[in-house]
């Protein structure tokens, strides 16, 4: 899977730990920065990284912060994104399922990293349920963009 990462200061630990599992397990990784933990602006880093998914370039984008607030907020200021702030892993599965989000957020503050491995893991390999009433509640949200 090509997949978009980003992140802020407060989380720049977990994005090198993301990259980098997720490079072993065979996925195209693109790192839209930051590359240190020198203090940036989180919307410079998560905007472009959910724009490459919104446009197809990436197929998914994972963005992460201190808390995860602000980078969730920034990538679905994206139209055609759906982004879920997660710490937990039925959350991680059943926003796949439920609301087939294309953006992941994490919080490096909040979440340990155990559990935030396995949510990413539950997240890229959980599929849209592709049942009725969740696309027609989909196409509802997204027909707000308009
Ligand atoms: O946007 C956030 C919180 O809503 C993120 O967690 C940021 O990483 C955080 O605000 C950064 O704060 P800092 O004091 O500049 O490190």
């Amino acid at each position: 899977m090509k997949i978009a990462l980003a992140c802020d200061h407060g989380a720049y630990e977990y994005k090198e730990l993301i990259k980098k599992m997720l490079s072993e397990e065979g996925h195209e990784i693109e790192d839209f920065g930051c590359h240190s933990k020198e203090s940036v602006d989180y919307p410079d880093y998560a905007a472009p990284a959910a724009q490459s998914v919104a446009n197809g370039k990436n197929d998914r984008g994972i963005v992460i912060c201190s808390t995860g607030i602000g980078v969730s907020i920034t990538a679905n200021k994206i139209k055609g994104i759906r982004c879920a702030l997660v710490s937990d892993p039925v959350s991680a599965r059943l926003t796949r399922e439920h609301n087939d989000t294309n953006v992941l957020a994490l919080g490096q503050l909040v979440t340990g990293e155990a559990v935030m491995k396995e949510i990413v893991h539950v997240w890229l390999n959980t599929e849209f349920s592709h049942a009725e009433r969740h696309q027609r509640r989909i196409d509802k949200v997204m027909a707000l963009e308009k």
